[in-house]
């Protein structure tokens, strides 16, 4: 599906909402908060602006976000339980407004963690950006994967498999699937007007992911601490455009000191 400089309006505003929550997010987290006070908030900042959390009722899935803690790879379902000193954890979001979906996720320290888990964020992110620069028409979803495998194997990080970026506007899911590994040779043309999300998770240790008996929670396999990053992109002419950055650079690790 092509979108055209309408859809991109719609989309820029839908991402600018989700990418504002995600700001506000990091004064909510910290130990001894519930991730449940965390999904609560996000529905509540959706209702503030005139948006739906998409993962809501989606799939018989009941929260408004996920929340998913160290070795949690993604889908992890918010809860009672708090977070601790020490704890990465990764808060997924996608509002619906007007129509137009707004899908990102950014990776959140609580308290002060190990310089290990910092690292593997400034990778993650890192590798997400990488995959970004990969994004123009002409090139294939491959150049995207390879580019982020390149850059996190040679940070001797592992990329999961397990799941992918999609296609997203008016739909949540769509075509085409994005890949997080492979070859730049592989995979569907880019074209001019197409929107996916790149959402890569990386691991400490191995690739292998399995889940949980609640059918939703991933997690690593050697139970090593996973990260992922995820924004919402459009294909232009020249390259592409990132609809959920946000303006103070927040959408990065170790997020610049507060003015
Ligand atoms: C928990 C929401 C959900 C359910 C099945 S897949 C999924 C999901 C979660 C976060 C995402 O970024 C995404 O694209 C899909
Ligand atoms: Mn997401
Ligand atoms: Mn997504």
């Amino acid at each position: 599906r092509l979108y055209g400089p309408d859809a991109f309006a719609g989309m820029r505003k839908a991402c600018q909402l989700t990418a504002r929550c995600l700001d506000e997010l990091a004064a909510v987290v910290g130990p001894g908060v519930p991730t449940d006070v965390i999904d609560r908030f996000v529905f509540e900042f959706g209702m503030d602006h005139g948006a739906y959390p998409a993962t809501l009722n989606y799939r018989g899935y009941m929260k408004s976000s996920c929340t998913s803690i160290n070795h949690v790879v993604c889908h992890g379902i918010p809860n009672d339980k708090p977070l601790r000193d020490g704890d990465v954890v990764n808060i997924d979001v996608t509002y619906v407004l007007d129509g137009w979906h707004g899908d990102s996720s950014r990776m959140y320290p609580v308290g002060e963690i190990k310089r290990s888990a910092e690292r593997l964020l400034e990778v993650t992110y890192e590798s997400l950006m990488r995959g970004i620069a990969a994004v123009r028409p002409g090139a294939r979803t491959g150049a995207i994967g390879e580019a982020i495998q390149t850059y996190a194997e040679a940070e001797r990080c592992s990329v999961v498999r397990d799941f992918c970026g999609h296609g997203v506007g008016s739909l949540f899911h769509d075509s085409p699937n994005i890949l997080h590994y492979g070859r730049a040779s592989e995979g569907p043309e880019l074209r001019e007007g197409m929107i996916f999300t790149i959402e890569p998770m990386i691991n400490l240790g191995r690739p292998h992911v399995k889940v949980l008996g609640d059918g939703w929670t991933a997690v690593t396999r050697d139970r090593s601490l996973s990260a992922q990053y995820e924004h919402t992109v459009g294909v232009t002419a020249t390259g592409c455009e990132i609809f959920t950055l946000s303006p103070g650079g927040l959408d990065r690790p170790g997020l610049p000191p507060l003015q």
